[in-house]
């Protein structure tokens, strides 16, 4: 289907979702430095062919303007004429998509994320155990174990993509990118926000209990 087939109140339903959900994370701080990018997908989709909403690149996340989101397919290309530059990390949210199939994936930088990037780095993943949160991510065995995977952070985008099929969990819906931030989706807007919350809860808490232990 082409992307003028969508109906426009599917593109105006997202668009209306996503101001939202920007807006949300704003009041949380989750865009410090003009830092972050949300993209939600929009239309039918094969991993070969899909369309999604992206935040436009080096703009201040906390502001609500009518030039805050573009529309891309899944190379990457404006559906629309437009002055709007897509997100420089575009190719990240591509990339999780063709693999994953999500609705909408969310990247954010905090302290925390960045910490445990680090802590963790030699790893390459982040360890949490039987923490209660992990039921948000449809987990719900005693005890469950999950790791966060960990990507190294390269200056060049593209350079990035690569490193993400090999990490990808079924069970764990976001990635670490090494010092620069998280990565996570869900099946729509909703859902993904609530794995940014409990991914976001687990990292402080891991990064926390490392601490009190002293050490590793
Ligand atoms: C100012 S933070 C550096 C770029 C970045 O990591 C980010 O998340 C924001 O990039 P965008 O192009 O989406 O504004
Ligand atoms: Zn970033």
């Amino acid at each position: 289907m082409s992307f003028a087939n969508i109906a426009l109140e599917e593109k105006q339903r997202i668009l209306s979702e996503f101001s939202a959900v920007k807006a949300d994370f704003a009041s949380r701080s989750w865009f410090p430095g003009t830092s972050g990018n949300l993209s939600m997908r929009v239309g039918p989709y094969t991993p070969e062919s899909f369309y999604f909403a992206v935040t436009a690149s080096g703009k201040d996340k906390t502001k609500s303007t009518p030039e805050d989101f573009l529309f891309v397919d899944q190379d990457g290309i404006p559906c629309e004429t437009t002055g709007l530059k897509p997100s420089a990390e575009t190719s990240l949210h591509r990339e999780i998509y063709r693999l994953t199939g999500a609705g909408a994936i969310f990247h954010i930088h905090s302290v925390f994320n960045n910490l445990v990037s680090e802590l963790y780095w030699e790893r390459r993943s982040v360890p949490i155990e039987g923490v209660e949160l992990i039921k948000a991510f449809n987990i719900w065995e005693e005890d469950a174990v999950i790791e966060v995977p960990i990507v190294p952070n390269y200056a060049d985008v593209p350079r990035i993509v690569p490193e993400i099929a090999g990490v990808l969990n079924a069970r764990v819906p976001g990635l670490l990118i090494r010092k620069h931030g998280v990565c996570v989706w869900g099946r729509d807007a909703s859902e993904a926000k609530k794995h940014l919350e409990a991914f976001e809860f687990l990292f402080e808490y891991a990064y926390r209990w490392q601490l009190l232990k002293g050490g590793k």
